[in-house]
């Protein structure tokens, strides 16, 4: 077996383990987020009946006429929800666009909640009925083991294990259906998702299996990143980078095109970005700026940060 790029942990040792179990996840986690920013997690608790069936109504979806996904392309939302059609977004240092169309779902709270206002419906699908309520149940399991990770990262930094709960708790997050096409012509310099990095606070992929997403770790090298069957791939966003004084590394990331022998073959992953409400404090923690890592970032709240961020890349005008 090749060496792994990532370490793997397994979520079920912290929600169901015993306080050594806990504890060694706790130790890992911290482990490699600090030093790569990724971790594979096995006993994620998402039911995998759950993926499938979004992965399917995702796939009847996108096979929809252009026309017909452009109905759900909403002016105004800077992408937040609904659909976006190809050749949209890109990276923010690049200017061309990536080679991917997507969907996005995000929280949904309540009539009468005090957030109720922060969150724009989301859009439902006519031709694929299934598709956003079926995302909503995907949406809250991604909720739920998220939160278990964060509660195990809040231990590590000695911040108590519940500092992020209030925090995330009908918070801000976005479940993103991607599409990347088959590739029908030698792109021009384009690829399925140029370099970036994330902007929440951490990231759970599910779909990566299709190969090409790829890290670039610290040497300065491309290493394909290739979870097993049933694992997700969790990555630290800059969110969490920066509450953390880049203790946490929020590690650059990409999804390369394929072989012109798999040109022909679509690829799709669901990324869930897991964003806390946007009044959220991400001032460096002060426990993570000494005199050998001094303060980085300016004070900002997690709303401020990504109005900055959706402006970059071109979602928000
Ligand atoms: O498609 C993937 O595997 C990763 C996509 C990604 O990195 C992103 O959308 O931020
Ligand atoms: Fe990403």
């Amino acid at each position: 077996m090749t060496k792994r790029v990532i370490p793997v942990v397994d979520l079920s040792q912290f929600t169901e383990g015993d306080a050594a179990a806990r504890k060694a996840f706790v130790a890992e986690l911290g482990k490699a987020f600090h030093e790569i920013g990724f971790v594979g997690v096995t006993n994620h608790g998402i039911p995998k009946s759950l993926i499938d069936n979004f992965y399917e109504a995702s796939h009847q979806f996108f096979a929809l006429e252009t026309a017909v996904k452009e109905k759900y392309e909403i002016p105004g939302m800077a992408g937040q929800r609904g659909y976006t059609s190809f050749g949209k977004e890109h990276a923010k240092q690049s200017k061309v666009a990536d080679l991917k169309e997507f969907f996005q779902l995000g929280q949904e709270v309540a009539d009468g909640h005090p957030e109720k206002a922060a969150y724009p419906d989301n859009v439902h699908v006519e031709e694929v009925p299934e598709f956003t309520n079926l995302g909503i149940s995907l949406y809250r399991a991604f909720e739920k083991a998220g939160g278990a990770l964060l509660r195990a990262i809040a231990i590590h930094l000695d911040l108590g294990e519940n500092y992020f709960d209030d925090k995330i708790e009908e918070g801000n997050s976005i479940l993103r259906a991607i599409h990347y096409p088959p590739i029908t012509q030698e792109p021009a310099s384009a690829i399925r998702a140029e370099q970036h990095e994330d902007i929440n606070l951490i990231t759970l992929l599910v779909g990566a299996s299709a190969g090409g997403l790829q890290l670039l770790n610290k040497e300065g090298e491309w290493l394909p990143i290739t979870p097993g069957e049933n694992e997700i791939v969790i990555n630290v966003g800059d969110m969490l980078q920066r509450l953390t004084n880049n203790y946490l590394k929020s590690t650059t990331h990409r999804v390369v095109n394929p072989p012109r022998e798999e040109w022909h073959l679509p690829r799709l992953s669901i990324p869930f970005f897991l964003h806390p409400k946007s009044d959220m404090d991400l001032s460096c923690l002060d426990r993570c700026v000494t005199a050998d890592n001094p303060l980085q970032y300016e004070p900002i709240t997690a709303g401020e940060y990504l109005d900055e961020r959706l402006r970059e890349i071109g979602l928000k005008k």
